[in-house]
Formats: C-alpha cells, sequence, structure tokens
C-alpha cells in the first residue's frame, strides 16, 4: 500500500498539471487512466481512514484544557459507554436502605474518596465513584483502592471531572440526590511544579461538575472538599470559619480559596445546595504517599534522611493532624445535614443551603513529635535534618475552631495522632511488607 501509493505521487505528480487553459481537454485526455487511478486510491485511502476512525474508543472525549500537562498524558486514552459500562453504574446507585440515598462520590479512588464511599455503602446508599486516575502518585494504590471499592460493591467510573459529555450522561443515567465532590489535585508544594493541574482540576473541573449539577432535574445537594490551606498567613488561632481567608500562601490554597467563591456564585444564581469542607491534614490507612507522614514512614524504614521543617527563629511547625475516620463521619454528617437545592434544570426557584465547615482535630502537634511517635511505632530510630520551612507554600501551623461543625454536623474527632499513626503503620506494613522496599 505504501508503495503503490508513492509511485502514485510519482506518476501524478503535480508538476504535470499546469493549468495552461489552451490545453486543458487533451491533457485531460491524455491524463485520464491516471486520474481513474488517483480517484481509486483516493477513496481507498479516505475509507481507511474512516475506518480507523470508527475503531477508535466511541466516547473517549477527554480534554484537557491544559494539554501540555505532563502528569496527565495518561488521561486522553479513558473510555466509557456501552451497555455492559450503563448496567454497572446503575448497579453500583442503587439504593439498598429503606433511608439510603444516592451518591455520586468523585475522586473515589482517592484516599479521603475511598473511605467515604466505603462509609456510603455501608449504610445502604447508593454509591458511584468517578475518578480518573492520574499519576500524581503512585496509581497502583488507586488501582488497589478501587479493589477494595468493588468487593464493597462499588463501581468507579473512570473517567475525568473535565468530561462535560461523560457527566451529563451520568446524571441521566442515574438521579443523585448527593455529590460528594472530592477530585481535586491535592499537595501545597507540587503547586510549585505543576500550576497547569491545580487550574485544571480545582478551578475548571469543579465548575464542569457545577454545571452538570445545575443542569441535572432534580438538582444534587453538594458536599464538596476545600482545605485548611485557605487561611493562609492567618495568624488568629485556633482558625475559625469566620476568619479572613484572603492571605492563600500556596496555589493550591488559592485555587481551593477560588472554589469556594465559586461555590458560593453557583448556590446564589442556581439555588444549588452546596457545602465546603475545609480538612486539616488528613492522615490515615491508604493515606497519600505525597503526605509527610507517609514518605516519613517509607523514608525511616529505608534508613534515609528525613527533612524536619522549623520556622523563623527555630520556631515549631505544627498542624492539626486529623484522622480519615473522624474526617468520614463529618463528610457523613455534612451530607445528611445538606438540604436540598432549590434549582432545576437550570434556574433557581429560591434561596438554597450554603455553607463552610472546619474538620480538623482542634489539636496541633508539632512536626517533630510526628516524627518521633512514628520512630516509637516503627522501633527505627529516624535519620533527622532540621531544615528552614521553605518558602514553597508552605505555612508554620495550622489549629481548627470546630465548634460550627460540631453544632450543625455533629462532628467529635476521637482520634489522638499517637492512635490514628498506630493504625496507619499497621496498614502500612501490611500494605507494603516490613521488607522497607516500598517506593512509593
Ligand atoms: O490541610 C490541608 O488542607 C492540606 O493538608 C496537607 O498539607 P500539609 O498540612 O502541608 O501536609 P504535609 O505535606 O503532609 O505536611 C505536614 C507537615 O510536615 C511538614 N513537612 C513536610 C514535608 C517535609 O519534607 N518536611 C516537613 O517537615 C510540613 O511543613 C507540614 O507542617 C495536604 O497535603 C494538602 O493537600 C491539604 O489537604
Amino acid at each position: 500500500m505504501k508503495q503503490i501509493s508513492a509511485n502514485h505521487l510519482d506518476d501524478d505528480s503535480p508538476g504535470k498539471f499546469k493549468p495552461e487553459k489552451p490545453h486543458l481537454i487533451n491533457r485531460f485526455r491524455h491524463h485520464y487512466p491516471y486520474l481513474a487511478k488517483l480517484t481509486v486510491w483516493t477513496f481507498l485511502f479516505l475509507g481507511l481512514i474512516l475506518v480507523l476512525f470508527f475503531q477508535s474508543p466511541p466516547n473517549s472525549s477527554y480534554s484537557s484544557p491544559i494539554s501540555s500537562d505532563p502528569s496527565r498524558r495518561s488521561l486522553k486514552t479513558r473510555s466509557w459507554g456501552g451497555p455492559v459500562w450503563e448496567k454497572r453504574v446503575k448497579s453500583s446507585a442503587r439504593i439498598r436502605s429503606r433511608t439510603g440515598v444516592s451518591v455520586l462520590v468523585t475522586g473515589a479512588a482517592g484516599f479521603v474518596g475511598t473511605h467515604v464511599s466505603v462509609a456510603l455503602k455501608r449504610r445502604g446508599d447508593g454509591v458511584l465513584g468517578l475518578d480518573n486516575f492520574n499519576d500524581y502518585y503512585d496509581p497502583s494504590l488507586k488501582r488497589a483502592r478501587q479493589a477494595l471499592l468493588e468487593r464493597t460493591g462499588i463501581y468507579v467510573v473512570e473517567g475525568d471531572i473535565n468530561d462535560a459529555a461523560l457527566l451529563k450522561k451520568l446524571f441521566e443515567l442515574i438521579t443523585f440526590s448527593h455529590v460528594v465532590h472530592l477530585a481535586a489535585q491535592a499537595g501545597v508544594r507540587y503547586a510549585m511544579v505543576n500550576p497547569g493541574s491545580y487550574v485544571n482540576s480545582n478551578v475548571a473541573g469543579f465548575v464542569n461538575l457545577l454545571e452538570a449539577c445545575k443542569n441535572a432535574n432534580p438538582q444534587p445537594a453538594v458536599v464538596w472538599a476545600s482545605s485548611s490551606s485557605v487561611y493562609g498567613l492567618n495568624t488568629k488561632v485556633p482558625f475559625s470559619e469566620k476568619d479572613r481567608t484572603d492571605q492563600p500562601a500556596s496555589l493550591y490554597a488559592a485555587t481551593k480559596k477560588a472554589g469556594e467563591e465559586i461555590a458560593h456564585t453557583y448556590n446564589h444564581i442556581y439555588g444549588l445546595s452546596l457545602t465546603g469542607l475545609r480538612f486539616f491534614t488528613v492522615y490515615g490507612p491508604w493515606g497519600r504517599p505525597d503526605m509527610a507522614y507517609f514518605f516519613f514512614t517509607r523514608d525511616i524504614l529505608k534508613g534515609k534522611t528525613v527533612p524536619v521543617f522549623e520556622g523563623a527563629n527555630h520556631g515549631t511547625v505544627a498542624r492539626d493532624f486529623t484522622y480519615i475516620d473522624d474526617i468520614v463521619k463529618g463528610c457523613l454528617g455534612a451530607l445528611d445535614t445538606a438540604e436540598k437545592s432549590t434549582g432545576s434544570g437550570g434556574k433557581k426557584r429560591g434561596p438554597a443551603q450554603l455553607r463552610v465547615f472546619n474538620l480538623g482535630n482542634t489539636s496541633p502537634v508539632p512536626v517533630s513529635s510526628l516524627v518521633g511517635i512514628l520512630e516509637r511505632l516503627l522501633k527505627v530510630k529516624a535519620k533527622r535534618v532540621v531544615m528552614k520551612l521553605p518558602r514553597n507554600g508552605d505555612v508554620p501551623f495550622t489549629h481548627a475552631n470546630i465548634s460550627l461543625a460540631r453544632r450543625e454536623l455533629g462532628y467529635k474527632p476521637t482520634t489522638d495522632l499517637q492512635t490514628g499513626l498506630k493504625k496507619f503503620v499497621r496498614w502500612y506494613l501490611s500494605y507494603y511488607g516490613s521488607s522497607r522496599k516500598s517506593d512509593q
């Protein structure tokens, strides 16, 4: 085929078709056999292109507005659709208890997403997961979480929140009463490496999701993950929802803060019920390998150095570390107290609920103490290197005032860092083995 085409080009090269009008008809007669051949081969070639086009996945409609983003290259081959797929979607979203609700969980194969999905499913709610399985951190951990979800009866649709056609399809198939939106580009420090991914997921993706929610009829109530990082350079402690959040210290924080403003807009214009949850450094089993407690554990076991940040004038750097089970209870409390959206099909019918809550432990712990607890649990001395807090978006401390969440959601964290890390370390060793080999 390739050879014939090449010959064709040689035989009928453009040089033989100079547009000299007086001789055009004669030339046409002279070249007729060649033209006929050219036409046949052109049709064959076009036919081949059409065959290849229709053989490509039917719904691989993901398109990233930031095409140069290397961490997301793998997303472009994702596909969805078809009767088998639709059956799985419907089965996963089926409510199995009298009081159950139907929930779409975005970021379901993520750390918080997995735990929240399982908790909802266990109490009889219909749960459908959505996750793009990007490679910000080891995707095999996400696949292992997916396997766990599947064992619980939860199907995770492989797709991106920026895929409007996919979201439309999901809302056509299922009447979701709630959306728990946890899909995001997380991590404070990575925002300096790949800023586009934060805009893509936390701003563009969030807007795309809210568009789908506002167009749905009935509209779902939305509970979504904001972040303690919105407090930025706030020095008033403990951080209250009433405090200023206009001084973000990282692009991550800025995109989460943008999310809170976007939520206001969709509530105001379309009557969407929206609850933002400001998570405070969530940790626990099945956690994120990019977080300090996780890679400290790995590096202590490997005998590698552990960089422990300190503030100005040897000041303590501390976090209000919050255990995953407490966060899950906060998420379910938010979902259960969420009022219905008031709009339908893109039209507002009345004022709707708009809330923001801190979900922290309200007991900050210095990072050096975190390392001490890990040393005792792992029975290995860490090779600590004290370093100045880099100017990369980190803030020196966080501390949540949780009285609003306690009052409105019945939120009451019960796990201290020592107890929570014990559970994490047990999981870590069972998942990776104590071989000290994990390369996550
Ligand atoms: O609450 C949030 O909203 C955010 O929480 C989390 O951010 P952080 O609180 O910064 O957690 P994490 O990176 O684990 O650092 C923990 C501590 O270790 C210190 N730290 C960190 C790295 C290091 O090498 N050395 C060090 O001392 C570091 O200075 C810090 O004091 C989520 O990642 C983020 O996605 C978001 O959800």
